[in-house]
């Protein structure tokens, strides 16, 4: 079994009771679009592993010790960069810090951090073609607040180099919010 197989199963498991946001839809389904997305992008199996497992430290019972011995410290330190760490901080102090990190973040936690944001930013872009401008509702800052995010994510996913992914997140957030402000 590959570490992408293993990576498949834990997340499944680990996310087993998890919805995403306002919908009946399985948890699951996002970390298993972020892994595909890096496949396509053509990211080596740590990276895609990654990818598969890079919300269990932040939202399930998952160790960081669990995650080094079953996948190695190499997933484990990207796992541990696309990671919130303080739950009980203020939504955007926690946003205001993922941007921080990232500013300085190795290429493989930009990619992971840049599928991540790509396919949450393509969920909302459908789900306001749908529900229109309720479609913000679900989330605990409205359209303003998560355009200032979005937009601050590709500055600080392109602070060293541009890479193909984070060209199609620029796309998208375009798409969804217009030119930048
Ligand atoms: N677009 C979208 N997002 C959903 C959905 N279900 C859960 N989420 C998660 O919701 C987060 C955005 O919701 P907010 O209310 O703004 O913030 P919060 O949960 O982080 O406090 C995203 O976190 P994030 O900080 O942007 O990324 P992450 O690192 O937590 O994944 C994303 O992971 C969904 O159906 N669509």
């Amino acid at each position: 079994m590959t570490i992408v197989d293993q990576a498949i199963e834990f997340a499944a498991y680990a996310h087993r009771n998890q919805k995403r946001k306002g919908t009946d839809i399985p948890y699951v389904s996002h970390p298993y679009a972020v892994g595909m997305i890096l496949r396509q992008a053509g990211c080596p199996d740590e990276v895609v592993a990654a990818g598969l497992l890079h919300d269990t430290l932040e939202d399930t019972e998952t160790t960081a010790e669990q995650l080094r011995d079953l996948f190695g410290p190499a997933v484990l330190e990207i796992v541990v960069g696309c990671s919130e760490p303080d739950k009980g901080a203020s939504w955007e102090e926690r946003k205001r810090h993922t941007l921080e990190e990232l500013r300085s973040a190795s290429l493989a936690i930009l990619q992971v951090a840049c599928a991540d944001k790509l396919h949450n930013i393509r969920s909302i872009r459908r789900d306001l073609a749908v529900h229109g401008e309720q479609a913000w509702d679900r989330f605990k800052r409205g359209r303003d607040s998560q355009q200032w995010y979005y937009t601050g994510l590709v500055e600080s996913l392109g602070h060293e180099s541009r890479f193909a992914l984070l060209d199609e997140l620029e796309a998208e957030v375009k798409a969804v919010f217009g030119s930048p402000v």
